[in-house]
C-alpha cells in the first residue's frame, strides 16, 4: 500500500538534481479516471487504491490537461515521484473535469499517447446537477462569495460588466455571504425559457431580475460554457468529443449507481479492463461491505493517512439516492427530464441503451460487457 503524500506546487519548489533523476524514472499514468464530476470518482479511486496494482497521484485530482496545464510535464510526473522503483504498478489519475474539457482529450493522446485506457462514471444527470448544485452553494460558497468581494472591492464597473446586469449591484454586503441562489434559480440560469415554463412562482428567471447570472459568472468565468451546473450532465456531447481522439475501446463507460450498489462487480469489469497490465485480480468482496443503507463502504485502511480517513468518512456518510430523491420537487424534476431529453436520446444512440430506465437497480449494461470483451467495432 502506497502512502499519499500532499500535493506540492513545482512553482514554489526547487528541483535538486536527484529529484531530477528520479523524475526520468516515473512511468506516466496508464489509466485516467475522466469523470464525470459528483459521478463517484472519489469513491472509485479510493476503491482502486486497494489494489496492489494500482498508485493514484499524490494530488487527489491534478487536473492536468485542463486546468493546470502551464505547470508543465514535471510537475504532471512528479505526481507519481512516489511509485519510483516499485515492480508491475499502474500509475493512474482522476481528474472528472476531464470528460467536459474541450482541450484535455487532444493533450492527452499528445502527451501520453494512444494505448491510455479510460474509465467515464456516468450518473443521472439530473443527480448529478443536484449533486453539483450542494457542492458549489455549501462547500465552496465560501470561496465564491469572497471572490466576488474582492471583484467587487477592486472594480465595480468590471463587475458589473462581468455579471451583465443593468441592475447591480443589488442587496449585497461586501464583508457578508453572498445570498444562496435555490437550486431552481441555478438551473433558470442556465435555461430561462425552459424555467419560465416550469417554474410558476418563486424562481427568479434570468432576464426579470436577473442576479442569478452573476452566481454562474462568477463561479464558471467567462467562455467556459461546457462547464456549467446543467452542461456537465450533457454527456453525449461529450463523449462524441472524446471519441474524435480515443477509441471507444478504450474507455469503459460505467454506471454510478451501479458502482455505489454493486461495486464489487464494476471493480471486477474495471480489472477486466485492465487485465493485461495487472498482476493481481483482487477479490473486492473481501475489502469492502455493506452498510445499512445497501451501499458499500471500505472494510479497513491499512495505510489510514489523514485525507483517506476522510475522504472514508465521507463515503460511508452519504446516500446518493435518498439525496436526489428529496432534493427536488416535481416541477423541478420535469424541467431536468425536458433539459436532459435529446442528450439523453443522444447518449442511447451512443450506447444502444439507456442507462437509467430501471432506476437505481444494479444491472449491467450490455455496453460494459461490450467494451470490456472488445467484441463491438
Ligand atoms: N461508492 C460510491 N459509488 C458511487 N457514488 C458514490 C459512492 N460513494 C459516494 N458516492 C457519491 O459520489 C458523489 C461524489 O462524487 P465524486 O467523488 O465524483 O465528486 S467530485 O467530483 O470528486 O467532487 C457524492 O454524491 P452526493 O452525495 O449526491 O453529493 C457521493 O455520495
Amino acid at each position: 500500500m502506497r502512502e499519499r503524500r500532499d500535493s506540492a506546487d513545482p512553482r514554489t519548489q526547487r528541483t535538486s538534481s536527484s529529484q531530477e533523476d528520479d523524475l526520468n524514472h516515473v512511468d506516466p499514468p496508464k489509466l485516467l479516471i475522466i469523470g464525470t464530476q459528483k459521478g463517484g470518482t472519489g469513491a472509485l479511486s479510493a476503491f482502486l487504491d486497494l489494489h496492489p496494482n494500482f498508485r493514484g497521484s499524490s494530488a487527489s485530482e491534478p487536473s492536468f490537461f485542463n486546468k493546470k496545464y502551464t505547470l508543465g510535464w514535471k510537475w504532471y510526473l512528479n505526481q507519481w515521484a512516489h511509485t519510483v522503483g516499485e515492480k508491475h504498478v499502474i500509475n493512474f489519475e482522476k481528474s472528472p473535469g476531464y470528460i467536459n474539457s474541450l482541450e484535455a482529450p487532444a493533450r492527452i493522446r499528445e502527451m501520453l499517447g494512444s494505448d491510455m485506457k479510460f474509465i467515464l462514471l456516468l450518473r443521472n444527470p439530473a443527480g448529478r446537477a443536484y449533486s453539483h448544485y450542494r457542492l458549489m452553494t455549501e462547500v465552496f460558497w465560501k470561496r465564491v462569495s469572497k471572490r466576488f468581494a474582492s471583484l467587487a472591492a477592486r472594480d465595480s464597473d468590471c463587475l458589473q460588466r462581468l455579471c451583465g446586469e443593468s441592475n447591480f449591484p443589488w442587496d449585497y454586503n461586501l464583508d457578508g455571504m453572498l445570498p444562496r441562489p435555490s437550486f431552481e434559480e441555478m438551473l433558470a440560469d442556465v435555461a430561462p425559457s425552459l424555467a419560465a415554463k416550469h417554474f410558476a412562482e418563486g424562481v427568479s428567471i434570468p432576464g426579470e431580475r436577473g442576479t442569478p447570472t452573476c452566481y454562474r459568472r462568477c463561479l464558471h468565468g467567462e467562455g467556459k460554457e461546457w462547464n456549467g451546473l446543467l452542461l456537465r450532465g450533457l454527456y453525449a456531447q461529450h463523449i462524441r468529443h472524446w471519441r474524435k481522439y480515443v477509441d471507444r475501446k478504450q474507455m469503459l463507460i460505467l454506471k454510478t449507481e451501479d458502482l455505489y450498489f454493486d461495486p464489487i462487480r464494476i471493480l471486477s469489469l474495471i480489472q477486466e479492463f485492465m487485465k493485461p497490465q495487472l498482476s493481481h485480480f483482487v477479490d473486492y468482496s473481501t475489502l469492502l461491505m455493506k452498510t445499512e443503507k445497501g451501499h458499500y463502504t471500505i472494510k479497513s485502511r491499512r495505510d489510514s493517512t489523514k485525507a483517506d480517513k476522510q475522504r472514508t468518512a465521507r463515503e460511508g456518510s452519504v446516500d446518493i439516492v435518498a439525496r436526489n430523491a428529496k432534493g427536488f420537487g416535481p416541477q423541478t424534476k420535469a424541467f431536468l427530464e425536458e433539459f436532459y431529453r435529446n442528450s439523453t436520446e443522444d447518449l442511447y444512440e451512443i450506447l444502444g441503451e439507456r442507462l437509467w430506465e430501471e432506476g437505481y437497480t444494479a444491472v449491467y449494461t450490455s455496453q460494459m460487457r461490450t467494451l470490456v470483451n472488445g467484441s463491438k467495432a
